[in-house]
């Protein structure tokens, strides 16, 4: 059984107008959006640079949807706190950003925010078993991270599905996210393959209507099983 029968969006305010973002993030609601994905990427862990915890502290007053914060950093224990004292509601480390995953979960569970774990398209799903235990969100990129705009890789979706039956075997309730490439076209086949998290940032903020690019996610309802 799915935990939700429909699937949660999450506008990733990468594409936004970056001169207006606070009223980027505002709008968000009121189209219909369920969280806010904010990218964090240092240039080392992934080839760009986006914003740290100042840029998420500033835009926390704008909503009051959840803040999903996808860290690209390495290393990550040195700015959790930092990201947890800015406001994120959940915090997203990468598997392959190490150490020490293990303690950086429980560390974003004792600073009081929902931690989750994501794996690149080069990752196996078995890297993530031994801390399935740990987390409320497990997060597969369906692009290399670093950019928006990059195509869906439709090699992710026996990904997602085997972490979906992972998800079904622990009997914990894990929301399962893709991030990448996600259009009207591309929702579909991460639905079926067990997805009930979209992350979107260039089809909502790349289309002038954001209700409508938001509904234009959702319209699709999951192959039952
Ligand atoms: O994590 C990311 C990139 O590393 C972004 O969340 C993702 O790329 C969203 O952008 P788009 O929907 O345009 O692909
Ligand atoms: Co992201």
């Amino acid at each position: 059984m799915r935990p939700v029968s429909y699937p949660l969006i999450a506008p990733s305010v990468l594409a936004a107008d970056f001169t207006r973002l606070g009223e980027e993030v505002s709008a968000l609601k009121q189209a219909g959006a369920d969280w806010v994905h904010l990218d964090v990427m240092d240039g080392h862990f992934v080839p760009n640079i986006s914003f740290g915890p100042a840029v998420v502290k500033a835009l926390r007053p704008c909503s009051d949807l959840p803040f999903d914060v996808h860290l690209m950093i390495a290393p990550v224990d040195p700015y959790l706190e930092a990201f947890a004292q800015a406001g994120a509601d959940q915090i997203l480390i990468h598997i392959e950003a190490g150490p020490h995953t293990h303690r950086s979960l429980q560390r974003i569970r004792d600073l009081g925010a929902k931690p989750g774990v994501v794996l690149c398209p080069a990752t196996p799903p078995e890297a993530i078993s031994e801390v399935l235990d740990l987390v409320d969100i497990i997060l597969v990129m369906t692009v290399n991270p670093g950019f928006g705009g990059q195509k869906f890789l439709s090699s992710q979706l026996p990904k997602i599905r085997r972490i979906r039956d992972m998800i079904t075997q622990s009997g914990r309730d894990i929301r399962l996210a893709v991030d990448g490439g996600i259009d009207a076209a591309t929702a579909p086949l991460a639905i079926d393959a067990g997805a009930d998290v979209l992350i979107a940032g260039s089809a909502v903020y790349g289309k002038k209507d954001y209700a409508t690019a938001i509904a234009a996610l959702r319209t699709h309802v999951a192959k039952p099983k």
